[in-house]
């Protein structure tokens, strides 16, 4: 496997720097999501390890957001067992101990989203040409109700209901100026930047920042642990439907047309 990797070990900062590299554009297949779900657990059980900073390897590409093959024309089995490792990776990632910092180096749609908004900070390359949102809708699917929740505890209740309702992808300015990405960087400071970031969080005790973090976010994260079973029994309802599977094929279609 060589999904999502450890690039750089932990050194004396108690930083540790993971690098998705799944080309061509880190897509969460179920291959991916289980490694990252693994690297986040060794990282948490690590006590050298305070922090982590997550980006990408692949230019232009931040995470591509889930893997569109693994929800089209598979079996009942499959998608249990995807759905769950969407879950488990949120559940690990945004109930996190660590300070965790997203460096967002591309564009990154859906569950690429996701995973930057479930970190304590975002930084983005002050690229426009990259975009960062949840588009679900564009695709004819509805984001669950926990990234919904996400994103309302980062940019407001207004603001995610209208982006989530258009399915918008917000270039990088605009990312910034809705709240959804806390700083725009020029891209080859953007790891510079988010070692500072890191180490101004790091400052404070871990126990104090951590039960603020808990305090915050628990209600969400509880809501999806109380109704696991159930989200995972609506999404293979909904993937199976005829419907959502050619919404589905037609925009892997458009996606390859676009090419062309
Ligand atoms: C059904 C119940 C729903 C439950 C809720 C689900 C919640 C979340 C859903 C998601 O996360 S769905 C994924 C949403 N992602 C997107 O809409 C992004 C789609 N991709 C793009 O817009 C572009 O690929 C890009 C990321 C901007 C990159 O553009 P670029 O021009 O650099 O590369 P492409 O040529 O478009 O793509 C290369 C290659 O990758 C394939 N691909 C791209 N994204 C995905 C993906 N998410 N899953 C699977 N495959 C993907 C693309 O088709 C190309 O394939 P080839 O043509 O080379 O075979």
């Amino acid at each position: 496997m060589a999904a999502a990797t450890l690039a750089r070990r932990i050194g004396r900062s108690g930083v540790a720097v993971m690098k998705f590299k799944s080309p061509p554009v880190n897509s969460l297949s179920l291959e991916f999501l289980t490694e990252f779900s693994i690297s986040l657990e060794k990282l948490e059980n690590n006590r050298a390890c305070r922090g982590v900073i997550i980006t990408s390897a692949l230019p232009k590409i931040f995470s591509s957001g889930l893997d569109i093959t693994e929800m089209c024309g598979k079996s009942i089995e499959h998608y249990t067992e995807f759905w769950r490792a969407v879950q488990e990776m949120w559940l690990r990632l945004y109930g996190s101990n660590m300070v965790t910092v997203a460096a967002v180096n591309g564009s990154s749609p859906a569950g690429g989203c996701l995973i930057a908004l479930s970190c304590d900070y975002r930084i983005m390359a002050e690229n426009p040409k990259f975009s960062i949102g949840l588009n679900e809708a564009q695709l004819g699917i509805v984001a669950p109700f926990w990234f919904k929740d996400t994103f309302v505890n980062v940019v407001g209740h207004r603001i995610a209901e209208r982006s989530l309702q258009l399915g918008s992808l917000h270039p990088a300015p605009e990312a910034h100026k809705l709240g959804l990405v806390d700083e725009l960087v020029p891209e080859e400071k953007l790891m510079e930047k988010a070692a500072a970031v890191m180490a101004q969080w790091l400052a404070l005790p871990d126990h104090a920042r951590q039960l603020t973090k808990t305090m915050m976010r628990k209600a969400v994260l509880d809501r999806l642990v109380a109704h696991r079973e159930e989200d995972i029994k609506n999404f293979i309802s909904f993937v199976s439907k005829e419907s959502i599977q050619k919404s589905l094929r037609m925009y892997m279609e458009m996606l390859k047309k676009k090419k062309s």
